[in-house]
């Protein structure tokens, strides 16, 4: 699905789909921003939902604010990469933004659910690199989801009642962080994303590069 761009060394890699998940309130929208903000070559895939706007929500930054009839002719018409049905509601990828990106050689990151991810993965497995965030604990995910203010309790209540069952994706992760505290986890999630882009088998020019390498010190 991706093909090539060029490395911060110059050397031509293809881009990755770099996904995070978590139960809500966990810190997915926290870290994504703080990535976003300081990691250049990277986009961020922006999903289609039909929730409600969050005050503050801009629609086409945080979402594509949709009704159940335009996600469904989306569904339709092939244009989502997956889709899902989460807390009652309808989120998907939008396919041709996440194609155009990795096509530029960009990276895209993801914030979306286990569901979703199962399905990138059975589509570009070696191009998706996957990390489950972990609350430190409930009591944590709880006054987190209270601290963003933007749910009702009952919203809320929802929400905690369905950790448990996310949570019990988290074997099928690349990686594991637990968000203890944001700037640690951001350090965390920041390297493993350093590291796989120099992963050798998303690496495509290393050939050339090496071959060239090898041909300066014999002439
Ligand atoms: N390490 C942390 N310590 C304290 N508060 C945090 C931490 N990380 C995130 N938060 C806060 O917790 C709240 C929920 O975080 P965020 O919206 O990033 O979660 P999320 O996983 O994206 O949730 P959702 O799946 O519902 O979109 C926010 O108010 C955020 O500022
Ligand atoms: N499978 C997908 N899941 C998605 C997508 N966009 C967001 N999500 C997940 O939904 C829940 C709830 O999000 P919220 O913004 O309403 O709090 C959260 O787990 C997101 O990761 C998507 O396109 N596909």
């Amino acid at each position: 699905m991706t093909t090539g761009g060029h490395g911060t060394d110059g050397v031509e890699r293809r881009g990755l789909m770099f996904v995070l998940s978590s139960p809500s309130g966990a810190g997915k929208t926290t870290l994504s921003r703080m990535l976003i903000d300081r990691m250049p070559g990277l986009r961020m895939s922006v999903s289609a939902t039909t929730r409600a706007m969050r005050p503050g929500e801009v629609d086409g930054r945080d979402y594509l604010f949709v009704d159940k009839p335009r996600f469904d002719a989306m569904v339709k018409g092939d244009e989502l990469l997956e889709w899902a049905t989460v807390f009652d509601n309808s989120y998907g990828t939008p396919r041709a933004p996440v194609e155009t990106a990795l096509s530029a050689g960009q990276d895209v990151l993801f914030d979306i659910d286990w569901q979703g991810t199962q399905q990138l993965r059975e589509k570009a497995r070696a191009d998706v690199v996957s990390v489950f965030i972990l609350p430190p604990s409930a009591g944590d995910l709880e006054k987190r989801l209270h601290s963003r203010a933007q749910d009702s309790d009952e919203v809320i209540r929802k929400r905690m009642s369905r950790a448990s069952h996310e949570m019990s994706h988290w074997a099928e992760y690349d990686y594991i962080v637990i968000n203890h505290n944001v700037d640690d986890a951001f350090a965390e999630v920041q390297s493993i994303l350093k590291a796989e882009r120099l992963k050798r088998e998303r690496r495509t020019g290393l050939v050339s590069f090496v071959r060239g390498l090898q041909g300066q010190l014999q002439g």
